[in-house]
């Protein structure tokens, strides 16, 4: 493979990537309409200790660093966070 045929790759699984923080971002925005009807809170720490566990262990089975993954992850949680606080 060339070197522009390995980035034209990249760019792919790049806006791959961008597709799913949208359909996870969506889905947030979602189960904020759910907690808001419920009357919870927007942060559920039980919820994303999971959700960081299951990252960590994801990262393990397709071996990549699993810090790096977890740093990630924080990352998109905020981001729903904040998502979330703006459409309650
Ligand atoms: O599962 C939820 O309750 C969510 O709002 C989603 C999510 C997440 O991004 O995974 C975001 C905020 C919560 O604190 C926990 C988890």
């Amino acid at each position: 493979m060339t070197l522009d045929e390995l980035r034209a790759e990249i760019e792919d699984i790049d806006r791959e990537i961008v597709e799913l923080i949208a359909r996870r971002t969506y889905v947030a925005e979602t189960v904020a309409q759910v907690k808001d009807e419920r009357d919870l809170p927007t942060t559920d720490e039980g919820q994303e200790e999971q959700v960081m566990r299951r990252a960590g262990q994801n990262a393990e089975r397709f071996d990549v660093d699993s810090n790096l993954v977890k740093a990630v992850f924080r990352l998109l949680i905020e981001l729903n966070k904040v998502e979330q606080r703006e459409s309650r």
